[in-house]
């Protein structure tokens, strides 16, 4: 058995669950390479991804939203949910976000969730109109006002989709939504950001604002989820391709299998609590992953922040 045979059996080892083997595969990224875009950078590759390589709002607004709602049921199983018989609250903003936002709760009242959805500030596309059908099709309620306390929202959801801004929010939040983020900031129950944590500068975060518990990436990390404290940090939609990738000098781990989600390692106390067995393992695991910064054929490129990195060809 050839040496990467050797790594493969061990990567696949017998009795590993699902969950583990996310973990080491995604343990088994360089992080210090990882790609972060600014502002521009994610517009360009957006406006890209459109005009260069033709995919549709639609197709990528449904895979980012399914990818949403796959990693939310992940990390927030409809068995360790105690309220209202899995209720859970989707805030959707005027732009895109929020378009994500109703794809996500689609999806998550086709995995047993119960979604309601708060959407103030209605988009008149065909696309927006027809996704809110498609919600409201599904008996899924659509709130006519937002609950007035934060104490409200924690008694009666499990957790709080929040799809209110991407990343093209600028400046303060204007009047009709700083009364909503500020209600959402108290909340006790768990924040999943889709893309931008709402309210947050897109480069800079927002340590006075929401801080959510999940956050997922769309396209790649923007600048501002280095600020990301929160417990879970995925990256989603796998609508980005590789020879994109590698024009933008895109550092991002691969996704695993057929996985429209990566888990990401984040910054939280527990994650950084790495056993030292672990840590031998992930340098095991490193040494076998194909499609990260790193592989058979390695190619050098410049990442976004202006390190270098090797990426698979
Ligand atoms: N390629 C990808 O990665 C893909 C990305 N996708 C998703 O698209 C998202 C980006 O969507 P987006 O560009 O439509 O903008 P988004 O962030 O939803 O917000 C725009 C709205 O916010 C408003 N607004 C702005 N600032 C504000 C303020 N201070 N206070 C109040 N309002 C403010 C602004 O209003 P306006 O300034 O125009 O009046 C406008 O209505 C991205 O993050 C990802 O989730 C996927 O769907 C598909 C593929």
């Amino acid at each position: 058995m050839d040496r990467i045979s050797v790594n493969r059996f061990s990567f696949r080892r017998k009795g590993s669950t699902r969950k583990d083997k996310d973990k080491e595969h995604s343990a088994a990224f360089d992080y210090s390479k990882l790609s972060y875009i600014s502002q521009d950078e994610a517009q360009k590759i957006d406006e890209e991804l459109f005009e260069e390589y033709k995919f549709s709002v639609d197709q990528l607004m449904e895979l980012a939203g399914y990818s949403c709602a796959v990693a939310i049921a992940k990390c927030y199983p409809l068995e360790t949910m105690t309220r209202d018989n899995h209720a859970v609250l989707v805030c959707c903003g005027p732009g895109n976000n929020g378009g994500d936002g109703l794809v996500c709760a689609r999806h998550l009242k086709m995995f047993g969730f119960k979604p309601s959805v708060y959407y103030p500030k209605q988009n008149k596309k065909d696309l927006f109109t027809n996704l809110m059908k498609q919600c409201e099709g599904m008996d899924m309620p659509f709130l006519s006002f937002f609950p007035s306390e934060a104490h409200l929202i924690t008694q009666s959801y499990n957790l709080v989709v929040d799809a209110l801004f991407g990343f093209s929010f600028k400046g303060p939040p204007r009047a009709d939504f700083a009364n909503v983020l500020q209600t959402l900031a108290k909340v006790e129950i768990p924040i999943c950001s889709i893309d931008v944590p709402s309210g947050w500068d897109v480069e800079n975060g927002n340590p006075e604002g929401l801080q959510p518990e999940f956050l997922i990436s769309l396209t790649a990390p923007k600048l501002c989820a280095k600020m990301f404290m929160g417990k879970y940090h995925y990256l989603g939609g796998r609508f980005v391709p590789k020879t994109m990738e590698k024009a933008y000098g895109l550092c991002l781990p691969a996704y695993p299998g057929t996985d429209c989600v990566v888990e990401l390692k984040t910054q939280t106390p527990h994650e950084k609590e790495t056993k030292s067995d672990e840590k031998e393992k992930d340098k095991e695991n490193h040494e076998d992953m194909m499609g990260i910064c790193g592989s058979s054929q390695p190619e050098e490129v410049r990442a976004t922040d202006g390190s270098s990195a090797l990426v698979e060809d």
